[in-house]
């Protein structure tokens, strides 16, 4: 069977789109296996579905490149709403999307480029939700830890690290490092992602701090292992930093793939994302 899709990247952070409107997809988990695979397959860091929603405007569902499904995707869902609009899905300039974390709203502005008569989306701002940091919810096991995760010292391949844990709908772990480009992420991110004290295993962050506004972060995600970004580990970066009084509310973050903007608006307990969306490539596969 033909499969048409669409390759997509958020700073780098790279999927594989199928518009389920048009195509249908059975074994998503194996197809998220097969298409990730950069030699064998298409190569990105996951599959993500566009569908049709009951309760948004439309519905993303996410796989790893190991198959997992996240509860959400930060950069995939910028993805989403630039194609929902761009690919005709949508006149809408804001749009509703559901995921399992929650319906996300997000809010478009256009570039000079343009598809079908009309302007494209070039960024996105996305309303992620509130940060979740009680224990039972990112989850992490750490009973003397009390409601929250904050600066608490575990032992790591015989090192101590001072871990902040985040959940966006998907659970994180965030770590403050004084080099993070040298940082050994290869051999480190696997024993925190697959450490016990996450049930379901954690996306970790090490973070370098650059100044009150603007820190540097590399991430080892689960399910896909080093990604050039991730949008929710970094909306989890900034608010350990938050909490930790290392930085402003408003954070710029520096990924491998590039830069966003993360802003906590205390008041409202609302985190907002604002970075880009882009098209690489359209294609089919043999599935
Ligand atoms: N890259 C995604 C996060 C994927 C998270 C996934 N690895 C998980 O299992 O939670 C992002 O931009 O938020």
């Amino acid at each position: 069977m033909r499969l048409h899709f669409t390759k997509m990247e958020g700073l780098g952070n790279d999927y594989v789109y199928v518009n389920c409107f048009k195509e249908k997809v059975e074994h998503p988990s194996e197809l998220a296996v097969r298409v990730s695979d950069r030699h064998f397959g298409i190569g990105s860091d996951g599959l993500i579905l566009i569908k049709p929603s009951e309760v948004a405007d439309f519905k993303m569902d996410m796989y790893n490149a190991d198959g997992t499904q996240s509860e959400m995707c930060g950069n995939g869902i910028r993805c989403v709403g630039k194609y929902v609009y761009d690919y005709g899905l949508t006149d809408k300039t804001s749009v509703s999307i559901e995921t399992l974390a929650g319906i996300k709203y997000l809010e478009f502005t256009f570039g000079d480029e343009e598809k079908n008569g009309r302007k494209t989306v070039e960024l996105v701002r996305v309303n992620m939700g509130a940060p979740i940091l009680a224990p039972e919810d990112v989850p992490v096991d750490l009973p003397d830890a009390g409601d929250i995760v904050q600066d608490y010292p575990i032992m790591v391949a015989g090192k101590e690290y001072r871990i902040t844990c985040v959940s966006m709908g998907n659970p994180h772990c965030v770590s403050f490092v004084d080099d993070v480009d040298n940082f050994p992420l290869e051999e480190v991110g696997p024993l925190f992602e697959n450490n016990p004290i996450f049930p379901r295993r954690v996306n970790a962050e090490f973070v370098e701090l650059v100044s009150p506004t603007y820190a540097k972060m590399r991430v080892w995600e689960r399910g896909t292992g080093e990604t050039l970004a991730c949008g929710t580990g970094t909306c989890a970066t900034a608010v350990a930093c938050i909490l930790n009084g290392k930085t402003e509310d408003e954070v710029t973050v520096k990924l491998l793939g590039g830069e966003l903007i993360i802003r906590w608006d205390r008041d409202a307990n609302i985190i907002y994302m604002t970075g880009p969306a882009k098209v690489v490539f359209d294609g089919e596969i043999e599935v």
